[in-house]
């Protein structure tokens, strides 16, 4: 089966600096993985790649085996929720989400149920900057569920969600992974991606030091956090 996501001999440089060098790195359809690895080892880049807004070094990328640089509908290939920053501060939730499906020509109906789904009703007509961050969170994870793409990426989703909004997204992972929706998501929350997904990604010195499932590293590592100390070289001895 053609790999949902498939990364070969990535290399990423910002002017001199290089960020990965040879980065590999496949996730098959209907996985769910939390792509972990320090502050600024390029977690965040690497999305940006996945969905085609920046250009690798060296390498390719290939979403469902093509280049997602070139797909005609790219929001309904892959969803993503990168930062809140990206939702415009003067519309309220209901108007980002009714912007985008339009412009992607989606139903409205689907704007009303994923505000309901949400939990967005209470702040569907408050200005986004006048929202918390938790409540900006919903939104955008929302937006990157407007096309029913069946590739969702995300970068820090749990960043600022209350409990109802941790379960919320725990649900969104069950409901996407019986669907076989593939999702990727980088986080720091250890214990929750413990919890909520099947694959990981431990990335350190430029490259993917450690992809495996969940079952495999609990076995071989006992845990995130110990399978984390043992790939990443400044964590050793800790
Ligand atoms: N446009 C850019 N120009 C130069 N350097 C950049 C650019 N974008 C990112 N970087 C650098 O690339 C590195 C990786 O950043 P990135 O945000 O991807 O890390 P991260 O793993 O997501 O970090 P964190 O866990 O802190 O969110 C950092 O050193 C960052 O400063």
């Amino acid at each position: 089966m053609t790999p949902a996501i498939e990364v070969e001999h990535l290399q990423c440089r910002f002017g001199a600096k290089v960020i990965f060098q040879d980065l590999n790195l496949r996730i098959n359809q209907g996985s769910t993985c939390a792509l972990l690895g320090a502050n600024g080892v390029g977690k965040t880049t690497l999305l940006a790649m996945l969905v085609g807004a920046l250009e690798p070094s060296a390498g390719s990328i290939r979403i469902d085996g093509y280049d997602p640089r070139k797909f005609a509908q790219p929001l309904h290939q892959v969803g993503f929720h990168f930062d809140v920053a990206a939702l415009h501060p003067h519309h309220s939730p209901r108007r980002h989400l009714q912007w985008m499906a339009t412009a992607l020509g989606v139903d409205k109906q689907r704007v009303d149920m994923l505000i309901h789904h949400a939990g967005l009703e209470a702040f569907a007509h408050r200005r986004l900057k006048h929202c918390s961050l938790g409540i900006r969170q919903r939104a955008g994870i929302a937006s990157a569920m407007l096309a029913d793409p069946p590739i969702l990426l995300f970068d820090e989703p749990l960043n600022g969600l209350d409990l109802q909004g941790i379960l919320w997204f725990r649900g969104l992972l069950d409901t996407w992974r019986a669907e076989a929706k593939t999702v990727v998501l980088s986080t720091h929350d250890l214990p929750e991606a413990q919890r909520s997904v099947d694959q990981v990604c431990i990335i350190a010195d430029k490259q993917v030091r450690l992809q495996a499932g969940m079952e495999q590293v609990l076995a071989t590592f006992g845990g995130l956090e110990p399978a984390m100390i043992a790939h990443i070289p400044e964590l050793a001895g800790r």
